[in-house]
């Protein structure tokens, strides 16, 4: 194993999780989700944290693993969560109710991103995590940046592909997108974009100040 490799697995062995995460992130793996890694699980809770978070958003809540992240230390904060798959969202009320989260907390909507998306108020969220298929990472990022307030952030795990994003030869059309995305955030002049290792390569876009 690479000194890299090696720094990579301690730092994704490092975070400590709850009980809930843990049988989320497990029930995820039985239903064929991939949730956020702990390293970009626990990125997710130190940001809502630090921002003091009262209004946060996700596309793509699969079973909860990242939705309890970000729900972690943000005592303040409500999740609007959007799902396209009903099983998976009737799971993830269940993770959220196991754990405790109250029902004034979660605003969980089944449905496709594209669609939810336009109907949520502008500049009016602290943070918005892009979670879903990567083929409409561009349209959703759009949508994401929108309705995020001026100081927040976009956050996009699984930005470097597994690999592929790095990897000139690779051409499909999820790899391409993300390419997009970060030649896009890293261009405007209205984003601070940070690219990270974490977990699958983590993205984070702050949305500046207009
Ligand atoms: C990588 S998984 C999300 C994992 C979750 N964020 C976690 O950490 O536990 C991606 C999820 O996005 C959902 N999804 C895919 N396309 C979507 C869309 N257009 N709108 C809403 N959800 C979508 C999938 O059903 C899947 O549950």
């Amino acid at each position: 194993m690479s000194k890299i490799e090696r720094n990579w697995q301690f730092a994704e062995q490092y975070p400590t999780e709850t009980e809930p995460i843990v049988a989320a992130r497990r029930l995820s793996l039985e239903l064929g989700i991939e949730p956020v890694s702990r390293s970009t699980a626990a990125h997710l809770s130190g940001y809502a944290a630090v921002m003091r978070a009262s209004a946060i958003c996700e596309i793509g809540t699969g079973v909860g693993v990242s939705g309890l992240s970000l729900l972690r230390h943000a005592p303040q904060a409500t999740l609007t969560s959007i799902e396209i798959e009903p099983e998976f969202l009737r799971e993830a009320r269940a993770t959220f109710v196991g754990a405790g989260v109250a029902a004034s907390r979660l605003r969980l909507i089944e449905g496709d991103a594209r669609h939810v998306m336009p109907r949520l108020n502008l500049a009016a969220y602290d943070i918005v995590l892009i979670d879903a298929n990567p083929e409409q990472l561009l349209e959703h990022f759009e949508y994401a940046l929108g309705v995020t307030r001026p100081g927040g952030v976009v956050v996009v795990p699984g930005a470097l592909g597994h690999g592929r994003v790095a990897d000139p030869a690779a051409r499909d059309e999820a790899t391409q997108a993300m390419r997009d995305l970060l030649a896009i955030v890293a261009e405007s002049p209205a984003i601070s974009p940070a690219l990270s290792p974490a977990g699958d390569g983590l993205l984070t876009v702050v949305r500046l100040d207009a």
